[in-house]
């Protein structure tokens, strides 16, 4: 597991830093980012928030956009933002050059069709491949939060529901909620995951939410004029599970905030503080 730094800033008394490494749940080289709070240099083992992002974005969206460092570090939370795909000349991408599938947009899943399934295992990478190597390379405990947007968020959800006991804490932004019935979802599930619809569920937050065992608390945001609220993410799905199944969902509908980081960057606090709490900081 050789890490490769290949990028330094200092912020807030923390350290932004960006490393390469080889995956081999992804068969290609990945890209990540870390925010190292101040407090790591004082020798405490620090828990980590992973972060999930969207349709088209890079490590780079959430650490340039989203303004989170300065309570990460008042906090002491360190965050890792993955890529949100596997990528290279090697790994195959979107046949019609969309950007919705392929690079940038591997759902966080683990495609199980060809010629997907050999470097599209976003899941594996992201709950185990990435912990492993993050535990292993910086003084950080096990104590994991997951949140992330849209496609991220989505993702956030699914890991902690498929995978009960791993993490403390989850929380999105404009999730989609139930990629099944919509079309970023139903073109991507088609594809990495087959025709077959029964198969979809298992990777779907709603389905998924309904027959959840462990009541983990769910914060999600999502704004009101946000272009891809009713054709592609829709929360009311979401929502009747929670209800269903007597599942602790807080579902802030924020009245005039669109789809962009302008959105999470007015809500990041909310979030980290959610995370926080579970994670065992304290929170003033
Ligand atoms: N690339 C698409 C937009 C896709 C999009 O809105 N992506 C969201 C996540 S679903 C995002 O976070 N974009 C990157 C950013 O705003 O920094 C376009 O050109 O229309």
């Amino acid at each position: 597991m050789t890490l490769e730094n290949i990028s330094c800033q200092k912020s807030f008394g923390g350290w932004h830093k960006r490393y390469r490494h080889r995956s081999s749940t992804l068969n290609c080289d990945m890209v990540f980012a870390v925010y190292l709070p101040p407090q790591i240099e004082q020798g405490e083992k620090l828990p980590v928030l992973y972060w999930l992002s969207g349709l088209s974005c890079t490590d780079e969206n959430f650490m340039q956009k989203a303004g989170a460092q300065r309570m990460a570090a008042e906090l002491g939370i360190v965050i890792v933002a993955p890529d949100t795909s596997p990528r290279g000349a090697e790994v195959p991408g979107d046949p019609d050059g969309g950007w919705d599938f392929g690079h940038g947009a591997g759902f966080y899943l683990n495609a199980t069709q060809a010629p997907w399934a050999q470097h599209y295992r976003m899941h594996d990478y992201v709950v185990h491949e990435l912990p492993a190597l993050i535990e292993a390379s910086f003084p950080v405990s096990e104590q994991r939060g997951i949140s992330g947007h849209s496609m991220g968020g989505h993702g956030a959800l699914v890991c902690a529901l498929r995978n009960p006991g791993r993490y403390r804490s989850v929380s999105a932004f404009a999730p989609i909620c139930n990629p099944m019935t919509v079309p970023w979802g139903e073109k991507a599930f088609s594809r990495y995951l087959g025709e077959e619809r029964s198969q979809w569920r298992a990777w779907d937050a709603s389905a998924l939410l309904a027959e959840a065992t462990e009541r983990l608390s769910i914060l999600i945001d999502q704004g009101d004029r946000d272009d891809f609220l009713i054709t592609q993410l829709k929360p009311e799905t979401l929502e009747a599970a929670a209800k269903a199944s007597s599942h602790p969902l807080t579902l802030r509908r924020q009245a005039g905030y669109d789809h962009s980081y302008y959105f999470i960057a007015s809500f990041i606090e909310d979030h980290l503080r959610h995370h926080a709490l579970a994670l065992g900081r304290s929170v003033d």
